[in-house]
């Protein structure tokens, strides 16, 4: 049988002993998914598995899945397939989630090789389509990982998306011989140096306009109301961030706000709604110049590319807005992944020492 000692001797194994690889620490990073490609079956099977997660929408499966697959299912993937088209990564033939979740996967390889060498292995999943997170933790067991640092790349904690991650993770766990000794990253919204990476990636954004915003909106990804009430703390905490934000940035109440974007369904969601209250500034508050950040997205993708920086932005210059920019996510600037690699250092507490 397998045992640590042959792990850290292996030649002392017998000849017909398993092979056991050098030990590491695996720090697995995940974000949420995004489909294959933008056409009507791989928005089909992208957003079925996305849409059947009842930690993304908890209706019974009784009553939710005949909606979602003869409604839903039967529309969603054209509109949302002609959305991704319009912001695709043609050169590399994938959407911009992808793209900037392999770059950030490079830097913190690098970042944290530096600091621990080949003790350490750094991959990335995703919650839904591909790379799964099963076959990542396969992956990272196969190459000698005693120890996986899980980290899903949302800054704030929802059951929506931070939770049903740590499920899939899990999920794989259940699956291993030999399980790995399992941590799961914190939410990070309150770590200075994220703070400080937004503060910059404002104050870079503010430097390149020729006149300054009436005002900044940071627009996070929405989730139902009710989903408040029942205890998630994602809405407080995202308007902890804005108010952290507006700390740093030593700006006055009426310069900042927090708003929610990407409603979906018929129930209230948290307020305010972005794509009205744009139009409300311009139209009712002569604000017609403003900027918009996306603190709860560490990767620009969907959501932002397309739904702020087009469907927002033509929301607000139909009500009379003048001036738009939109404050690009941190993705892989240097600010963000000295933050991210903090976090993780923090997170490995006794493990590589
Ligand atoms: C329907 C319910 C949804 C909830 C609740 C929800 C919460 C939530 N999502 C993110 C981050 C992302 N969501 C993204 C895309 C996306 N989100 C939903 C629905 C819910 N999200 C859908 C249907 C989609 C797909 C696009 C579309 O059809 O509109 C993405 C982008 C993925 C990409 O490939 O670019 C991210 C990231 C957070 C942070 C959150 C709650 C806290
Ligand atoms: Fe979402
Ligand atoms: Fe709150």
């Amino acid at each position: 049988m397998p045992d640590a000692k042959d792990a850290t001797c292996p030649a002392h194994a017998p000849a017909d002993h398993p092979k056991i690889p050098r030990e590491k620490v695996g720090i697995l990073l995940a974000n949420l998914g995004t489909p294959d490609n933008y056409g009507y079956w791989a928005m089909r099977r992208y957003l079925n598995e996305f849409l059947s997660d009842q930690r993304v929408i908890d209706y019974p499966a009784w009553k939710w899945q005949p909606i979602l697959q003869l409604i839903v299912l039967t529309k969603r993937p054209f509109t949302s397939g002609a959305a991704y088209k319009s912001i695709w990564n043609e050169a590399a033939n994938e959407s911009p989630l992808m793209t900037i979740t392999k770059d950030q996967t490079h830097a913190l390889r690098t970042t944290l090789t530096e600091a621990y060498g080949d003790r350490v292995m750094v991959d990335y999943c995703m919650r839904y389509g591909n790379p799964s997170t099963r076959s990542k933790v396969r992956a990272m067991v196969d190459a000698g990982c005693t120890k996986i640092l899980f980290f899903p790349l949302y800054p704030h904690y929802a059951g929506a998306t931070t939770a049903t991650a740590n499920d899939q993770f899990f999920r794989a766990l259940m699956k291993e011989t030999w399980q790995p000794t399992a941590r799961v990253v914190d939410p990070y919204f309150e770590e200075p140096l994220y703070i400080e990476a937004l503060a910059q990636s404002v104050e870079q954004a503010y430097a390149k306009i020729p006149e300054r915003p009436d005002i900044l909106l940071c627009s996070y990804h929405g989730v139902p109301e009710r989903y408040l009430m029942e205890g998630d703390p994602y809405h407080c905490q995202c308007q902890k961030t804005t108010r952290l934000l507006k700390e740093r940035l030593g700006w006055a109440d009426t310069e900042i706000k927090t708003t929610f974007q990407s409603k979906f369904g018929p129930e209230e969601w948290l307020k305010p709604y972005t794509v009205e209250e744009v139009a409300r500034l311009a139209r009712d508050e002569g604000k017609k110049k403003i900027a918009v950040c996306a603190p709860a997205f560490s990767a620009d993708c969907i959501e932002t590319l397309e739904e702020i920086n087009e469907e927002i932005k033509e929301s607000f210059e139909h009500a009379g807005g003048e001036q738009f920019t939109y404050v690009p996510c941190l993705n892989d600037n240097p600010a963000h992944i000295a933050a991210l690699t903090k976090v993780i250092k923090d997170n490995l507490g006794g493990w590589l020492e």
